[in-house]
């Protein structure tokens, strides 16, 4: 069972991905998230060797790519991250940290033809359940401390108003792809708690189709 997460810069999906994974666990479901910056685990992806810098400097330079490079790089790590384990395996829960929603949003903003996103990220699974967690830019602003160039729009000088402007565009093409695709939207301006609780009602309902299924 796949179960994605995804949402806008500040949005909270880390969080709520480990708030679930650890209450699934409780409940003795073998979970396992699937991230593409594991890419840097040289033990789980040994062809990922050539990618052998820091996080945060990896983020760094991945913003700093230009033209189709950073969608087909960060296709590529989600590609290879859904290549290590067993996804037909019913008995297990993975959930997807990110998974491509928003990187594809992302990229047509910064210029990529949205046809060709949007057949790209149709070679991936598609996910059993897709949340997107909404979150409104000023809210997402006030939470996070610190921005960099890739979440302004590639603005040099991070300003603030470029921050609101680009996530803007991110937040209304992420509704409507929740409409068109069916995503559950949550929203993310209330408390954290009570996110989990909505999402975790969801996975039960899944939970519960797919044992009557069997
Ligand atoms: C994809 C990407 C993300 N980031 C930042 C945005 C987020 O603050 C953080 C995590 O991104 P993610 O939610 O896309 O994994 O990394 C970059 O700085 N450069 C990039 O190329």
């Amino acid at each position: 069972m796949l179960i994605a997460f995804s949402g806008c810069d500040g949005a909270g999906k880390s969080t709520q991905v480990h708030a679930v994974k650890r209450m699934l666990e409780e409940r003795g479901y073998q979970v396992q998230v699937l991230d593409k910056w594991d890419v840097r685990d040289h033990q789980k992806f040994p062809e990922c060797r050539m990618i052998n810098i820091e996080l945060e400097d990896l983020k760094n330079a991945v913003g700093e790519m230009e033209g189709p490079s950073r969608a087909l790089f960060l296709f590529w790590a989600i590609g290879i991250t859904m290549t290590r384990d067993d996804l037909d395996d019913r008995s297990k829960i993975y959930l997807l940290d990110g998974y491509w929603m928003k990187h594809a949003a992302v990229e047509i903003e910064y210029g990529c033809d949205p046809a060709w996103i949007e057949q790209t990220a149709r070679q991936f699974r598609p996910a059993d359940l897709t949340f997107y967690f909404d979150v409104t830019p000023e809210v997402a602003f006030e939470r996070k401390d610190d921005f960099n160039v890739y979440e302004c729009g590639r603005d040099p000088e991070c300003r603030p108003a470029s921050f609101l402007a680009h996530q803007t565009k991110l937040r209304a093409r992420m509704l409507d792809w929740s409409d068109r695709f069916g995503w559950q939207v949550v929203s993310s301006l209330q408390d954290q708690a009570e996110i989990t609780k909505q999402v975790m009602a969801q996975i039960d309902q899944l939970l519960a189709s797919a044992h009557e299924q069997v």
